[in-house]
């Protein structure tokens, strides 16, 4: 079963603290970039990559594509001030896709079985988006005081990808644009738009390389799975 990812990749990686683009930042001798892109490059379901980039960094990132032979991403597009205006300019250029998944480019360790359950399931029902569950005791607080306890079982931490048939994603899309609203991720912009989202249960290890401890998560990880082969 086909699809189109949209990677987007224009942050700023605020939170990693680290100078440039975090996803240049190295795991194993290798860019964050090029480990995420590197799973879908394997994946025979992929047709495309289009990654939503920062103007001044495409120099690097074509560098990057030709030294790890990267040769399905088809489209390099200007991002924008948002994750999710990054994500709608790389939409406009995955037209003609009938399905599309949207992942973040710093989340390298997402895992082909994932994908493809997303893809199906995203196929049949609309929307599918990947997510753990929660392993805390989860409080709804408020100015500091804890209001409720809420049900454990309820609530998921959701992660990239998202999965959609791409005419819903775009029109959901458009319809948050022309409110002037912006989410975080695809899935509230379907909900708010009243189609269904499905969760894919993924794995913990597809965690977004967003602050420095995450780094040290990463090498730990790819440790692992050397030791697994
Ligand atoms: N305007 C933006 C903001 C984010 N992203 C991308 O969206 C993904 C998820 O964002 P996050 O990891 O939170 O990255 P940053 O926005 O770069 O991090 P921070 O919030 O710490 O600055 C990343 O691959 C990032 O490059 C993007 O394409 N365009
Ligand atoms: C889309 C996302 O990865 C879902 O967990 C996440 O919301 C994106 O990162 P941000 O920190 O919210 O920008």
């Amino acid at each position: 079963m086909n699809y189109t990812v949209v990677l987007p990749a224009a942050g700023s990686g605020k939170r990693m603290g680290a100078e440039g683009n975090k996803l240049f930042l190295k795991l194993r001798g290798k860019p964050i970039l090029a480990h995420t892109l590197e799973v879908f490059q394997q994946d025979e379901w992929c047709e495309q990559i289009i990654l939503a980039i920062k103007e001044e960094e495409r120099h690097l990132i074509k560098v990057c594509l030709r030294e790890y032979h990267l040769t399905k991403v088809t489209k390099l597009v200007v991002g924008g001030k948002e994750r999710q205006h990054s994500v709608c300019e790389a939409l406009k250029a995955a037209e003609g896709a009938e399905l599309v998944l949207v992942h973040d480019a710093a989340r390298p360790f997402i895992q082909q079985q994932v994908i493809h359950k997303l893809v199906e399931v995203a196929a049949e029902q609309g929307g599918a988006v990947a997510a753990v569950k929660a392993k805390d005791t989860m409080k709804l607080v408020r100015n500091g005081r804890v209001e409720e306890t809420i049900d454990r079982e309820t609530l998921w931490a959701i992660q990239t990808p998202q999965a959609f048939r791409y005419q819903l994603l775009v029109d959901a899309a458009k319809q948050a644009d022309e409110q002037g609203f912006v989410g975080t991720d695809e899935a509230m912009l379907a909900e708010r738009a009243g189609l269904p989202v499905y969760i894919v249960e993924s794995s913990y290890d597809n965690q977004k390389m967003t602050t420095p401890e995450d780094l040290v998560l990463g090498e730990l990880i790819l440790t692992r799975r050397e030791e697994n082969n």
